[in-house]
């Protein structure tokens, strides 16, 4: 057993996982590990079991075998709403951004604790969530919309706001599924910069299908084929992995 050996430092320890649709392994006994402010990027072919992998990790999905420990505790056994106290963020490919609401209100009601809050408190709360918004909204690219309605934003521009909507929760580790999709070429390179930006404070977890963004963003890339590790380790290392070109990049 390799238990004693494993190092503390990883932010979210996957092991064994596996998950079975009617007898078919969508996710087969896989293990991977994230460090402390890496920003991690799993790729593969179409129904690798990339999206799984976070549906699992987010308790959108139940396991059927393995473990998912995120600084110690174990995912596997917590709700989706508990998993997202214990401070796991997800977005998803479409962004769901209210679009009748501005990017501060977008922002507002993204920020924890609700906003009901008695008495003298009210004031110091209001300070604070408008000084965190202002934070959030200059980190993604927002700061001169707060008042614009986020219907009227660019594609691009309403990922970086739902970036931001959990980015003011204030995650250990943010997972994002295809967050350029869609994006212009100057909006790519922002998000990297944006993402680089994040890791001071968390990891990230990412798919991705881009490989010159993954190749802008990627400390370590995992390439899932048929739900298991078909390779992994720095993008120089994976894209000239003969078994990745095959399957995957050689496509
Ligand atoms: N709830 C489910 N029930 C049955 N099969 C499922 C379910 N979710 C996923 N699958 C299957 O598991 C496999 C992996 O799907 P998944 O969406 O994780 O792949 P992916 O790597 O994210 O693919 P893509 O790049 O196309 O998004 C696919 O064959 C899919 O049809």
């Amino acid at each position: 057993m390799l238990v004693g050996h494993q190092p503390k430092e990883f932010l979210l320890a996957v092991s064994g996982l596996t998950v079975s649709f009617d007898g078919f392994k969508a996710v087969n006994d896989l293990s991977f590990y994230v460090e402390e402010n890496e920003i991690r990027v799993i790729i593969g072919p179409n129904g690798a079991g990339k999206t799984t992998v976070l549906d699992l990790i987010c308790g959108k999905t139940k396991a059927t075998e393995g473990s998912i420990q995120f600084r110690g505790t174990e995912l596997t056994k917590l709700k989706e709403n508990e998993i997202v106290k214990a401070g796991v963020g997800r977005k998803f490919q479409t962004p769901s951004v209210f679009e009748d609401l501005t990017v501060f209100e977008n922002l507002e009601i993204s920020f924890p604790r609700g906003r009901t809050v008695f008495g003298s408190l009210t004031f110091q709360r209001d300070q604070l969530v408008r000084s965190r918004v202002g934070e959030v909204a200059e980190m993604i690219f927002l700061k001169d919309k707060l008042n614009t309605y986020a219907s009227e934003l660019s594609h691009g521009q309403k990922q970086w706001l739902e970036i931001g909507m959990l980015l003011i929760q204030d995650p250990d580790l943010l997972m994002l599924d295809e967050p350029v999709a869609g994006m212009s070429v100057s909006e790519r390179t922002k998000t990297a910069e944006l993402l680089n930006r994040i890791i001071k404070n968390r990891s990230v977890l990412v798919i991705e299908h881009d490989m010159k963004f993954v190749e802008d963003i990627a400390h370590k890339v995992t390439v899932l084929h048929q739900g298991q590790i078909l390779s992994e380790g720095t993008m120089e290392k994976v894209k000239n992995d003969p078994k990745v070109v095959e399957v995957y990049l050689g496509h």
